[in-house]
């Protein structure tokens, strides 16, 4: 029998739109891109051909459109998985949840989620204002310990790696997802690509250390010295780990894009930011 979600558990505003986003089921298309600042959502729509939809809430800024016959939604999510947990839930729920009768659809649809963030490589042959595709994203934030998701081979013998690596620091519980291997191929052939890694912070939790003092000594080194098969670890950021899980958990393609700003291994910082991103951006759109 279908189950009717709570006024708590799903919680729609009295213009029928969910909670955070703010948005109606009628207002996202089934392509989605995310971008963390909500400034760089009209840096992607200005490329759309007709915009249709200009909504917001918090740093939820969304905007509908077309791109040739193509309908885009571009979404901020802001910084961190604690925002994609939001996104990526009220994302599903627009599409695969009755609003009127609050019950799970019987035909589930099954969205295309394109991040295009920004993100410090770790690795010396990836120099700033390189776009890279993540193969995988390595969660060192906690969110997805509050789901139950399950592993593919590749996936498994992945983390167990990763796992052995990183034994002796005690505080990390890593997860680890792999990209949609269809838009990985598709959109993320051209680029540079490996395992991205998801921080709970932006300086201890990625090795930066400005006044506070960090409890794990060299952090960015022990991540760009592993290696497993052919994967190595490439870069940082804050959210793809999360979209990838939570996206494969409810049955969504999700690849993470992104514009390297910064190289923490040449302490060097991109001095063409705004151009990196639109290349990025660029080469995204040019593949849908
Ligand atoms: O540029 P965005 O997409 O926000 O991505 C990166 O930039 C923010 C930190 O400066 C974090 O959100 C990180 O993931
Ligand atoms: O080093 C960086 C650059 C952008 N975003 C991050 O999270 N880290």
């Amino acid at each position: 029998m279908a189950h009717e979600l709570s006024a708590a558990d799903l919680i729609i505003n009295p213009d029928g739109s969910i909670y955070h986003l703010n948005l109606l089921p009628e207002d996202i298309a089934e392509t989605i891109i995310t971008v963390g600042d909500p400034d760089r959502v009209t840096e992607v729509s200005k490329h759309f051909d007709k915009v249709e939809l200009k909504k917001g809430k918090r740093e939820f800024m969304t905007h509908t459109g077309y791109l040739g016959k193509r309908r885009i939604t571009v979404l901020s999510t802001g910084i961190g998985t604690d925002n994609i947990d939001i996104v990526l839930n009220e994302l599903d729920a627009l599409v695969n949840i009755d609003f009127q009768t609050r019950e799970i659809k019987e035909q589930l649809t099954s969205l295309n989620i394109i991040r295009i963030g920004t993100s410090g490589a770790i690795q010396p042959d990836l120099p700033t204002g390189t776009i890279l595709a993540s193969t995988f994203g390595l969660g060192l934030d906690s969110l997805m310990h509050y789901y139950i998701h399950e592993l593919s081979g590749d996936e498994h013998s992945l983390l167990d790696n990763i796992k052995a690596h990183f034994s002796h620091f005690k505080g990390i519980h890593p997860y680890v997802t792999a990209a949609d291997n269809t838009l990985l191929k598709s959109i993320g052939n051209e680029m540079a690509q490996g395992i991205t890694v998801t921080a709970p912070g932006f300086y201890a939790p990625q090795g930066r250390q400005v006044r506070a003092k960090n409890a794990i000594p060299n952090l960015v080194n022990h991540l760009n010295i592993f290696r497993h098969l052919d994967h190595r670890i490439t870069n940082l950021e804050m959210e793809t780990a999360g979209i990838y899980a939570l996206a494969k958990v409810l049955g969504h393609k999700a690849l993470s894009v992104n514009a390297i700003l910064a190289s923490r291994v040449n302490f060097e910082f991109s001095k063409e930011p705004d151009k990196v991103v639109d290349k990025a951006i660029k080469m995204v759109l040019d593949k849908l």
